[in-house]
């Protein structure tokens, strides 16, 4: 639970403003039971998304859900930050949150992973030599990187293990090719499928991105009915809630 600025005796002034991204709005409710007020307000932006702003607690925070893959998650998070920008409101930070796939056993069921590297694990071209990054073709970027010192505070006062956290449009399914991600990425913890395009969208508006993600199954050989949402569910509501001071502590120059 985040604790209201009048019973922990931390400063409001300059409240810092946080998007939130997740997936669908399972996730979204998840984050929102963090807070005090969970359904504090909602607003409507173009494009038919809902804005939900939970209150009672300092910082200001807004949670949407962006929909499943990169690219809507892009576009919808894009959305956000251009609303934002227009009413000379921006967002101080953007966290993409969810449910993910962990890569055993390092990131067992139910436990919370933060990125230090967000990495797009099949943005690029497939050769006979295998596979080659978008950026070896002469293009953009696969990895957006957190700031280093508010991960390793969020990391801190959350639990959660640090790593990269892949982002996929296809969800491993056998256990080959989930050796072969390890091998291709040896730091990676998880893989999701929204984080690269919530950075992606934060990086063009120049706003920084963490990615915060709790383990609902193992990457690997596709069982849908070992997936332990609620699980995972719960431990992305209890470490939002210790995330969430860090995060109003934090202040944009000091990263
Ligand atoms: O059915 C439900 O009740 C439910 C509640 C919350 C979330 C879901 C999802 O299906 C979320 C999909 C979302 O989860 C991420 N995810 C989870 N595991 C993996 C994985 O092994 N590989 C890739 N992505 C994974 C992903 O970000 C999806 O968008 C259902």
């Amino acid at each position: 639970m985040v604790v209201p600025p009048e019973e922990d005796g931390q400063l409001t002034t300059s409240a810092v403003r946080v998007l939130v991204a997740t997936a669908v709005p399972a996730e979204r409710d998840a984050v929102a039971q963090a807070f005090p007020d969970p359904y504090g307000e909602t607003r409507t932006l173009p494009g038919g998304l809902t804005l939900h702003h939970p209150t009672g607690a300092p910082g200001r925070y807004d949670l949407l859900a962006v929909g499943v893959g990169p690219a809507l998650a892009a576009a919808s998070t894009a959305t956000a930050l251009t609303a934002a920008s227009l009413t000379g409101d921006p967002y101080d930070l953007v966290v993409s949150a969810g449910i993910a796939g962990g890569f055993a056993p390092d990131a067992p069921v139910a436990s919370l992973i933060l990125a230090d590297h967000i990495t797009a694990a099949d943005l690029g071209a497939e050769t006979a030599d295998g596979f080659l990054p978008v950026t070896d073709l002469g293009f953009g970027t696969v990895t957006h990187t957190p700031p280093p010192d508010l991960v390793r505070r969020a990391a801190t006062a959350t639990g959660a293990r640090t790593g990269t956290v892949l982002t996929v449009s296809t969800v491993t399914g056998t256990a080959r090719r989930a050796d072969d991600l390890r091998a291709a990425h040896p730091g990676a913890l998880a893989e999701a499928m929204e984080g690269f395009g919530v950075a992606e969208a934060a990086g063009a508006h120049g706003v920084p991105v963490l990615e915060l993600r709790a383990v609902s199954n193992a990457v690997g050989p596709r069982d849908r009915s070992a997936w332990r949402i609620k699980d995972a569910l719960e431990s992305l509501t209890a470490g939002f809630g210790k995330l969430a001071p860090v995060l109003e502590s934090w202040r944009r120059h000091d990263f």
